[in-house]
């Protein structure tokens, strides 16, 4: 399995923000991961990127436990955090450089890689500006130029697309799209055009619970649409 996730549990102080929630990821599979405000998406990302320890429970990405084989596992991961954190002060090819060395890519392999990733993500006109020069969609770019520089074997993206006009929406999809096509991928979003895009399958999660985990054909089979199928798992019908 590429990502196994297995009884994990966050508490927060008195809050559970997620609960026992088990999935996982074959290789080459693209998920959608859905679910309303808080349902516990985020908190799930960030324990299976080792950026939060979990109240309970395993996870473990391409193989490698999160918890006690953090580095291999985290290796194996690009992440596009929520809300993208960028160095606005950074130039485009310098925050790559900089990312490339804390995977442990240098020399002419990094500059190789670093081309390969510009051109991929559609940066070539802006990659000799700052950062904080570009547009949203061009700094999403450079989010996920970053993530897929050491070409990991999973992409874990939180909310990918959100806050970008409608033809940086289908931009960034198509990137992820081609990035995706050898790799894992997990990605959250509330957009179900998205996940209808994109997916082979579509985890829901509400108040930290998994409360569907299926196929996108087995969906499309019931009859309803995934936004009807969603509001009635999320309670808000
Ligand atoms: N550091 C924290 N301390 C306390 N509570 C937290 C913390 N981080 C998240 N939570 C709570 O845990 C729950 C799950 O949050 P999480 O960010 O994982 O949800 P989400 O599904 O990603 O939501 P969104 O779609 O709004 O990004 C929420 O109720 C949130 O308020």
């Amino acid at each position: 399995m590429s990502i196994q996730v297995t009884n994990l549990s966050k508490i927060y102080g008195a809050q559970r923000a997620i609960d026992n929630i088990s999935f996982d990821l074959k290789p080459g599979e693209i998920v959608g991961f859905l679910g309303p405000n808080g349902a516990g998406k985020s908190t799930t990302m960030k324990i299976l990127t080792g950026y939060l320890q979990p109240t309970s429970g395993n996870a473990s990405v391409s193989g490698f436990d999160v918890l006690t084989q953090p580095m291999p596992a985290r290796r194996a991961i690009g992440y596009l955090p929520e809300h993208n954190p960028l160095y606005l002060d950074m130039y485009v090819k310098e925050f790559l450089q900089f990312s490339g060395k804390l995977y442990g890519i240098s020399g002419a392999t990094l500059k190789t890689r670093i081309s390969e990733v510009i051109s991929m993500c559609g940066l070539e006109v802006e990659q000799h500006k700052k950062i904080g020069q570009l547009s949203k969609g061009y700094r999403q770019r450079v989010g996920l130029a970053q993530s897929f520089l050491h070409d990991p074997e999973v992409l874990i993206l939180d909310e990918p697309t959100t806050g970008l006009d409608p033809n940086q929406i289908l931009e960034i999809r198509e990137l992820i799209r081609t990035a995706g096509s050898n790799k894992t991928v997990l990605f959250s979003t509330h957009i179900m055009q998205e996940v209808e895009a994109l997916c082979d399958r579509v985890i829901i999660i509400n108040k930290g619970k998994v409360v569907s985990d299926s196929s996108l054909d087995t969906l499309r089979q019931s009859g309803e649409s995934l936004e009807a199928i969603f509001r009635k798992l999320t309670g808000n019908q």
